[in-house]
């Protein structure tokens, strides 16, 4: 990788960045509680030495069936994510305020979108698609897209690296703020939980994860909630927080630790979903060869990785306890049939290097 990129990963209320030379960290941070993107990266760019700068790399959540790969910013680019914006309501509103303030504050240098959706273009159909109403769901490009991808790509392809096994199949299991499970057979994607949208899936910081779709119908005909209140409900009210009152894995154990059975509750709930995953994914890949977890949570939590892979030796699957909690790579015994992995996962190098390579 050569050349100074800068990446931004812009979220719902926070802004990331990183600025690289030749794959080196120069420089990195995160301005967290924002409320105004455009301030909080007009100070960001104000303090970083941005000469020579080869390119912006910018994380986009959803890029739909469009973008399949990273490409190049330019304004029919710039109106595809703002029309994808009711898909991921979250996230895209802040990735192009992102893209916008970039352009309009270093107008010479070249733009790279890389895109969350990407690495899961290639689930076959029979993941890809929901059995609803065949022409309903193709009018209006309803099917699973999936998301975390550069996250997703990175950590299989690490993990295959380490396993000395390139052509691993791999569940990573990524518990960050957002959280998703991903079967990576040979390194393409084979499914993934989460959706259309951001929402399904393995339970979050405040999004629910799966729940029974009639939920909402109930919740608006008998509960007499606007479809906005649902929204919010599901998106911004559920998950650890929900059940717990908070939505910060750290919070949830130390109320565990002091006998709070609500936050019993949600661990118990985050654990066995991503249990259910990982033996439905297991599944279907047939043969496994590893399970690696990533992002905040899954870096940093051995409960966590414990209790969601406990009971399950009889697939093969094993937590040593001493390397779990000393934070090893391989957290497995030896000799185990499937490899259990910690990868931290590097999002802002993937991009960093996507998006060298598109503009050169
Ligand atoms: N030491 C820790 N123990 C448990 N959970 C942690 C720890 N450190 C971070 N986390 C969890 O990681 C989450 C953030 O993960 P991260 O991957 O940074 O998310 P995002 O990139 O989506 O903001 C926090 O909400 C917190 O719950
Ligand atoms: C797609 C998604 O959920 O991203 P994040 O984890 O950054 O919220
Ligand atoms: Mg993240």
């Amino acid at each position: 990788m050569t050349g100074r990129v800068l990446v931004l990963n812009c979220g719902s209320s926070s802004v990331k960045y990183r600025l690289f030379d030749d794959g080196e960290t120069l420089a990195k941070g995160i301005a967290e509680r924002v409320t105004d993107h455009e301030a909080a990266l007009r100070d960001i760019l104000a303090q970083l030495d941005l000469t020579g700068l080869v390119a912006v790399g910018h994380r986009v959540v959803h890029g739909g069936t469009r973008f399949s790969a990273p490409s190049l910013v330019d304004d029919e680019l710039i109106s595809v994510v703002r029309d994808l914006i009711p898909l991921a309501p979250l996230h895209n509103p802040a990735n192009l305020t992102g893209i916008e303030v970039a352009r309009k504050l270093l107008p010479e240098v070249p733009q790279v979108a890389v895109f969350d959706t990407a690495f899961h273009r290639t689930m076959p159909p029979a993941a890809a698609t929901y059995a609803l109403d065949y022409e309903v769901a193709e009018r209006f490009g309803i099917h699973r897209y999936g998301f975390h991808g550069t996250s997703h790509a990175y950590v299989s392809r690490r993990t295959g690296e380490l396993l000395g096994k390139p052509e691993a199949n791999v569940i990573t299991l990524h518990l960050g703020n957002g959280a998703s499970a991903c079967a990576v057979r040979a390194g393409r994607s084979v499914t993934t939980s989460m959706g259309f949208t951001p929402l399904p899936g393995l339970v979050m910081g405040t999004r629910s994860g799966d729940i029974d779709p009639a939920v909402v119908f109930h919740l608006v005909r008998v509960g007499g909630m606007g479809l906005d209140e649902v929204d919010e409900l599901l998106n911004q009210r559920s998950g650890l927080k929900g059940l717990s009152g908070v939505n910060d894995m750290r919070d949830v154990l130390s109320r565990v630790a002091a006998g709070d059975e609500r936050a019993q509750l949600a661990f118990d709930v985050y654990c066995t979903r991503i249990k259910s995953y990982v033996g439905a994914y297991y599944a279907q890949l047939g043969a496994l060869d590893a399970i690696t977890f990533t992002a905040g949570v899954g870096e940093n939590a051995p409960v966590v990785r414990a209790a969601s892979l406990a009971g399950l030796e009889r697939l093969g699957i094993e937590v040593d306890p001493v390397r779990n909690a000393a934070g090893e790579t391989v957290i497995s015994p030896d000799g185990a049939d499937i490899a259990v992995l910690v990868v931290p996962t590097e999002e802002e190098l993937e991009i960093a290097t996507q998006t060298l390579a598109a503009v050169s």
